[in-house]
């Protein structure tokens, strides 16, 4: 596609961010992100995640590296950068008195960009909410309500859309609503940057998935590649005694062979069917390989979630 060839709808370059009195709540973030992107930004609580998107939306100051939106650098061509962007809220402050279209209407031109009834009936008609135009706010359900805010965020068309938390306080029926808003956005070929606690959420929803913890962007990854790797696990065999080379009816096996000869290493699928492991017990045996003790361990993107669950409780 020529897609990957085109200059990037975000770049983050080196990116730190210490706020007064000395925390540092980013450490050396680099994150580029392709045109028509669903990214999530995974982390526990504190991680960083809303820091990063304040520095990208000019609500914090940039000392430390180098953004760009669209090509546009967020502190040197700020208004520029800021128009790219449309920022959905977890919370809904307009007043409740108003109606969907002129509060939609309203966001428009707080960008500075004309009147224009044809991009507003668009962005309604996408999310569902142009038989609604005429309600009062307040008259809308949740899901509704949450659609506005993300109608607001797109009437002054950015290329760039930041979702923070987007399901946070909601309940199942209404999370898997806006999975669904979200899947639709696609379509529209904007941009979408959402930041979520949930692994699930980030699978649900994302095509590439970044991990933050503790300030530092510690993983960038595919969403695919991400989930086949996350259900790895693997299983030592420590031996009595030192092995030459592993048999050759286990080379079909994912094993490797310690340094020291003491112990062997198999990596397996926990989600596959047969994970392979009665099998290669059976066949050591017949080999006369006898072991002192069995470990299993998760790999070690499986311990950076597991560290990152029990962090965010
Ligand atoms: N204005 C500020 N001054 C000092 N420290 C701050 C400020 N804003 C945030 N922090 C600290 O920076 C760290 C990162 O906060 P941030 O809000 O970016 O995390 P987060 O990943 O968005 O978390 P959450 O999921 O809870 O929103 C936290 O430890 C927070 O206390």
């Amino acid at each position: 596609m020529s897609e990957t060839t085109q200059k990037p709808i975000l770049s983050i370059e080196n990116v730190s961010k210490t706020y007064e009195g000395g925390y540092k709540a980013l450490k050396n973030v680099d994150l580029t992100i392709q045109k028509g992107e669903i990214f999530a930004l995974l982390g526990p609580n504190g991680a960083g995640k809303t820091t990063l998107i304040s520095l990208i939306c000019g609500l914090a100051r940039l000392n430390e590296g180098r953004i760009t939106v669209d090509g546009h650098d967020v502190k040197s061509e700020f208004y520029k950068a800021r128009g790219k962007i449309g920022l959905v809220p977890q919370e809904l402050t307009t007043d409740a008195f108003e109606s969907v279209w002129n509060t939609v209407s309203f966001s428009r031109g707080l960008f500075g960009k004309p009147k224009d009834p044809t991009v507003i009936e668009r962005v309604l008609k996408s999310l569902a909410l142009y038989e609604k135009r005429d309600n009062k706010l307040r008259t809308l359900s949740g899901g509704m309500k949450r659609r506005v805010l993300i109608a607001k965020a797109l009437a002054h068309e950015p290329e760039v859309l930041f979702l923070d938390e987007p399901t946070a306080g909601v309940d199942v029926a209404l999370r898997r609503e806006m999975w669904n808003v979200v899947a639709d956005l696609r379509q529209t070929g904007v941009t979408v940057i959402l930041t979520t606690h949930y692994i699930e959420e980030a699978e649900m929803m994302a095509d590439r998935i970044g991990v933050i913890s503790k300030g530092e962007l510690i993983l960038v990854e595919d969403k695919n590649e991400l989930m086949r790797k996350l259900g790895h696990k693997e299983l030592t065999i420590v031996l009595q005694e030192p092995l030459q080379a592993i048999p050759d009816n286990l080379s079909h096996y994912d094993l490797q062979l310690a340094e020291d000869r003491m112990s062997l290493t198999y990596s397996y699928d926990t989600h596959a069917e047969r994970t392979g492991i009665a099998t290669l017990m059976r066949l050591l045996a017949e080999d006369g390989v006898r072991f002192r003790d069995i470990v299993t361990k998760q790999s070690s993107l499986e311990e950076i979630f597991v560290g990152l669950v029990e962090d965010g409780q």
